[in-house]
């Protein structure tokens, strides 16, 4: 069966691409900010209070030098406004400030969030909206954890980090000015030491990088592990290994914390590397703004104030190295998004469009001359020159031997992949003639393994026709003779059949699935072994919900127990990708050394061992 999320040798690809700090990444990065253009005024807004409550906080130095001279000069007996006066307009300050802050935060996070979704939103779309191939490639964990991880990452960095830079730029600029005006010489020993800072922690910053980026790789791998035993526990159970799965977690975390603990190392030495900058900085200018007080050139309260904005800006250039490594991890994750926005999907419409009449399909279809191979897999041809031709309403049945390519027809058949050559053609028209979602919604596939999704028994039916009534529903259920099995739950329809369908039996799971089919009303049906994990009693019950199915379709049917096909119009038997027999059950019988009497002779032989 040609499953989805197969994995080609269950090693993840390197698909998580280094970011550097190039124009191009940066333009890229950019393009996300779009998703902010419905709530720039929003943002604006709060752009607007970052830059008030910077300024407010930038006040806050130039009052405090404000109290202290006063207080100095009091005590000389000179006349000065009172301090009391002054740390109530602090206080006002203060206020304002809180305001400010509020504002900032609550702005931005309605903006960010608002546009997050969106994005999410999109970026969802087009995942849902790729061709088989994509997702044949990939991980189920790894492509969600584009939707969460790395879309909470650009989150952060819209909101939390583009905030930090304003304001960060701001205290910079605001406070870089005010020392130069508090004292020219103070500010040129400061600025002395600033390149080599500077540059150590560019430095710093690069190695930083490239450690967190190995970690989070190493714990998304984890937590695809975590997803994949999930996703099959009954296999974890049933093969009893959960000793083999905890080890394995167990692995990767290990190495994920290694890369974690080294990444740490790496930050508690550059948090060190900044705190010692910082306060060195500061012992500096005080003991040389000391004796500038000594000298006159500046006041008491003037230094505290030089102090404290020099804290200012020393803190915010610390905190644009911290910024710098945060910036590289959101181009990384900006990039991951971008390749699945830019990437191209499969032509289907979003929208919920009934079939128009010149889409409308009578049933016929033909593989003709039809060679295929796997994308992922393109040395390996599957299908080599395969004709096979049903009129409207037949049964046409494809046997074979295990890998001889009966589900890789289901999926041509589908349009899940494209034929490499010759052609598919449904009522004499090539395929790809008719828009996709109208052929698709033609069609009803009943798959081998059936996929409940986790509401209630009614919401899975009505799958097969969004809107449909609950007579329509019921109606199906009983052709899917599913009615009475559901009516004897305490909840009728409404039962919860929980993730992924496991609160039922595999033939009740089958008989949801066909009514959903019976819903659909396709003109094409394709049966993927759908009897093949039942017992006889419950096999009996959905092949007689089956045959309610095929009345007046064209219908694939892919089976490996012949009995069910016997009355198959044509038996279509394929052996390594290759028709090599067609006709009706009498007809490929009476062929004396032909592959479907062997199989048959098999498999009478082993049901009456
Ligand atoms: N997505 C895929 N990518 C690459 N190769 C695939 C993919 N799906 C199936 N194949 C390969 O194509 C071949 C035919 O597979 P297919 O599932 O069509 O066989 P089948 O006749 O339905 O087998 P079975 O009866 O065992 O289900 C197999 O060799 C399989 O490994």
């Amino acid at each position: 069966m040609a499953r989805g999320n197969r994995q080609d040798n269950g090693v993840r690809k390197p698909d998580m691409p280094k970011a550097k700090l190039t124009k191009e990444n940066l333009k890229e990065a950019i393009l996300i900010f779009s998703y902010l253009k419905p709530y720039r005024w929003t943002f604006v807004s709060g752009l607007l209070f970052i830059a008030l409550s910077s300024g407010t906080t930038m006040a806050f130095p130039f009052f405090l030098k404000k109290l202290i001279d006063s207080a100095h000069s009091l005590s000389l007996g000179k006349d000065a406004v009172s301090p009391g006066t002054i740390a109530f307009w602090m206080l006002g300050i203060l206020s304002l400030q809180m305001i400010f802050s509020f504002m900032r935060v609550y702005l931005f996070t309605y903006a960010g969030e608002h546009a997050l979704a969106d994005m999410r939103k999109e970026v969802y779309r087009k995942m849902i909206m790729m061709p088989m191939n994509f997702f044949a490639q990939r991980r189920v964990g790894e492509l969600s954890s584009r939707i969460s991880a790395d879309l909470s990452q650009i989150q952060d960095a819209v909101t939390g980090m583009l905030a930090e830079i304003l304001r960060g730029l701001l205290t910079l600029i605001i406070g870089m000015v005010l020392i130069f005006v508090l004292s020219p010489k103070l500010a040129g020993l400061m600025l002395s030491v600033l390149p080599v800072i500077v540059v150590v922690g560019v430095l710093f910053g690069k190695r930083i990088r490239k450690l967190s980026r190995n970690t989070q790789d190493q714990l998304a791998d984890s937590n695809t592990i975590v997803q994949e035993t999930l996703q099959g526990i009954s296999n974890v159970k049933s093969f009893t290994n959960e000793w083999y799965e905890i080890g394995r977690y167990t692995r990767s975390l290990q190495d994920a914390v290694k890369m974690a603990i080294n990444n740490g190392r790496f930050r508690g030495l550059f948090v060190s590397f900044i705190l010692m900058s910082i306060f060195g900085t500061i012992i500096l200018v005080v003991w040389y703004g000391t004796t500038l007080v000594q000298h006159g050139t500046i006041t008491f309260g003037g230094l505290t104030a030089f102090v404290v904005y020099t804290a200012f800006v020393g803190g915010s250039m610390a905190g644009f190295a911290d910024l710098y490594s945060q910036l590289q991890k959101t181009l990384g994750a900006t990039q991951r998004v971008r390749e699945i926005l830019k990437d191209e999907t499969e032509p289907v419409t979003i929208v919920d469009e009934p079939v128009e009449e010149k889409n409308k399909l009578q049933g016929a279809v033909t593989f003709h001359h039809v060679a295929f191979s796997y994308p992922s897999r393109k040395e390996v041809h599957i299908l080599k020159d395969v004709s096979i031709t049903a009129a409207p309403g037949e049964q046409i049945a494809i046997v074979g031997p295990s890998g001889a390519g009966k589900s890789t027809i289901a999926a041509l058949l589908l349009r899940f992949y494209q034929p490499d050559e010759g052609q598919l053609l449904f009522d004499g028209k090539p395929a790809d003639s008719i828009p996709l979602s109208q052929l698709r919604k033609q069609m009803a596939l009943v798959p081998q393994d059936v996929m409940l999704f986790g509401g209630t028994i009614k919401e899975n039916i009505t799958y097969g026709k969004p809107g449909a009534t609950q007579a329509e529903i019921e109606d199906a259920a009983r052709k899917a003779n599913a009615h009475d099995f559901i009516t004897s739950f305490p909840e009728g329809y409404e039962t919860i059949v929980g993730e992924r369908g496991i609160k039922l039996s595999g033939g009740q799971r089958q008989r949801i699935a066909i009514a959903r089919a019976i819903l659909k009303d396709p003109v094409i049906l394709v049966l993927d072994e759908a009897t093949s994990s039942l017992d006889s009693a419950s096999e009996s019950i959905v092949q007689e919900a089956l045959d309610n199915l095929m009345k007046n379709r064209t219908s694939f049917v892919i089976a490996h127990r012949l009995s069910t096909i016997r009355n198959a119009d044509k038996i279509v038997v394929l052996d390594q990708g290759h028709v090599v027999e067609s006709g009706t059950h009498q007809q490929l019988l009476a062929q004396e050394d032909g592959l479907y009497k062997s199989l048959t002779k098999l498999q009478l032989e082993f049901t009456s061992e």
